[in-house]
């Protein structure tokens, strides 16, 4: 049964350590799903893993044990192995199995705040859920895994979990509360309470289906591609030009912001913490150093920008998104979702949830607009003479898109660009460009030139 579970594991899209070697070093049953039919047991497990470095992580894996083989349910088997209390079982992924989401939906429903076992469902009064609605598996490279329930209901359930607030859910509650018209809004989540060692892991999230929504980064490229096929027209001349809805982003980001600002601590940091966020950048550069030698062509020039930090006298911090992209918003008929407020996930719960400049985001949408023409032309698979004229327009329809965004976003905030945020923005748009050629090295090689061409010239 282990080494089924750990094959199963080991191919997940969610699964983080593909490429290292671990070993699955032990699984705990926490819960179970209340009043399933006879044959089925929906069971909340907890894997954890271990790296030969010995680092730990914990996975949680629901699964659907059937005492008969489900063949609707072929391409979700996990293993198949004898049970101490249902004799022979037949093992699926639980998110595939409608049966077992329509438990989960119930377990949502049954009772405000119920309690099972260590399981605990909270619910947000507010909205009746649609029970009869079926369940669908989102498809894609996400980390966590996300089910919806017809039009009405999503829930995402968190893959790699830690004891400890799940920013995604405690940002989504104070939105829902604050009334923010920018997120889905929230209709519950569940945790696992240990009250022996007094922990709690928040296992996953039930939120508003924006069923109808587009993808931010799908409509960007359809812009880009518009500007590209219109070979004499600028980027303010074509039917799809992205700049009213960048400036709406901008907008919606502000206006998140200032919800957040409202319901988490602001605080002021001194010329120290500054210079520790200097250090901080200074560290993940020279590891991405080892990683994509390329970028010591542009070394001098980004410690620079990072040592500017430290003759600013302070900053204000507050709760931000973290890792804010183009593909983390969607456009509904009535306007800009954000979602995701997990930050990165490689980063630990805890830093996740400390408080940040805004600027940060801001730079993740930024660096955004410039990714969009440039996969494009990446694929355009133009000519010498073609190449330039798409490098230009890339160019500027970046560039028109970052002044829309950057304009609107000062304007709801109240605030200029002054000296000082820019010498933030610019540090956080060049740690988001280290990152990023990190990131591409490891995961898609062909989009190394990327964050690379945002650095310019070599100095
Ligand atoms: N409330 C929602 N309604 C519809 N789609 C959503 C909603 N929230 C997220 N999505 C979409 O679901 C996918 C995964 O969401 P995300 O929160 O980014 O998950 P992950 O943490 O797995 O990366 C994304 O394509 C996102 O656009
Ligand atoms: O969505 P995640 O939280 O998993 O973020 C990771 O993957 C992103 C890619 O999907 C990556 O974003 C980079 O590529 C995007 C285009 O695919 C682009 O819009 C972003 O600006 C760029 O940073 C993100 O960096 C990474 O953390």
């Amino acid at each position: 049964m282990n080494e089924e579970i750990s094959a199963w594991i080991g191919e997940a899209r969610w699964f983080a350590g593909k490429g290292r070697e671990w070993t699955l070093t032990s699984q705990r049953r926490v819960g179970e799903l209340p009043d399933p039919p006879e044959g089925l047991r929906v069971a909340i497990e907890l894997a954890e893993v271990t790296y030969a470095d010995g680092d730990t992580e914990l996975y949680q894996l629901p699964l659907a044990s059937y005492t008969e083989p489900q063949e609707r349910l072929a391409h979700a088997l996990v293993g198949e192995w004898d049970d101490d209390d249902l004799g022979r079982v037949w093992v699926y992924d639980a998110l595939h199995d409608r049966e077992a989401m329509a438990l989960w939906l119930r377990a949502f429903d049954a009772a405000a705040n119920a309690t099972r076992g260590l399981l605990h469902f909270h619910r947000i009064p507010g909205h009746e859920l649609d029970l009869e609605a079926h369940s669908t598996l989102f498809s894609g490279e996400q980390s966590n895994s996300s089910v919806a329930f017809g039009d009405d209901a999503l829930m995402k359930v968190f893959r790699k979990v830690t004891p400890g607030v799940n920013p995604d859910i405690a940002i989504h509650h104070v939105l829902t509360e604050a009334g923010s018209t920018h997120v889905a809004a929230l209709y519950g989540w569940l945790d696992l309470v240990d009250e022996d060692t007094d922990t709690t892991i928040q296992l996953a999230m039930l939120q508003q289906f924006l069923r109808t929504a587009s993808d931010g980064w799908d409509l960007a490229l359809a812009s880009v591609r518009n500007l590209f096929a219109e070979a004499d027209l600028h980027a303010d001349e074509v039917g799809g030009d992205f700049a009213g809805e960048a400036a709406r982003l901008g907008v919606a980001l502000a206006e998140v912001h200032a919800d957040l600002a409202g319901h988490f601590p602001v605080e002021q940091r001194d010329a120290a913490a500054l210079d520790a966020l200097a250090s901080a950048m200074e560290g993940r550069l020279d590891a991405a150093l080892q990683v994509v030698p390329a970028l010591a062509d542009h070394e001098a020039g980004l410690r620079q920008t990072f040592d500017r930090l430290r003759a600013l006298d302070g900053v204000e911090v507050q709760q931000v998104h973290g890792d804010l992209h183009l593909g983390q918003t969607l456009r509904t008929a009535k306007g800009w979702k954000i979602v995701d407020f997990e930050g990165e996930p490689a980063k630990p719960l805890a830093v996740r949830l400390e408080p940040d400049s805004v600027w940060r985001d801001v730079a993740g949408m930024i660096r955004s607009f410039d990714y969009a023409p440039r996969v494009v032309a990446l694929t355009a698979g133009a000519d010498t003479a073609e190449a330039e004229q798409i490098a230009y327009r890339a160019t500027e329809w970046a560039a028109r898109n970052r002044q829309a965004f950057l304009e609107s976003y000062s304007a709801q905030r109240g605030t200029g660009l002054d000296e000082a945020a820019s010498v933030l923005l610019d540090a956080y748009l060049a740690d988001k460009v280290v990152y990023e050629a990190v990131y591409e090295a490891r995961n898609r090689p062909g989009w190394l030139s990327i964050p690379l061409a945002a650095l310019g010239d070599p100095a």
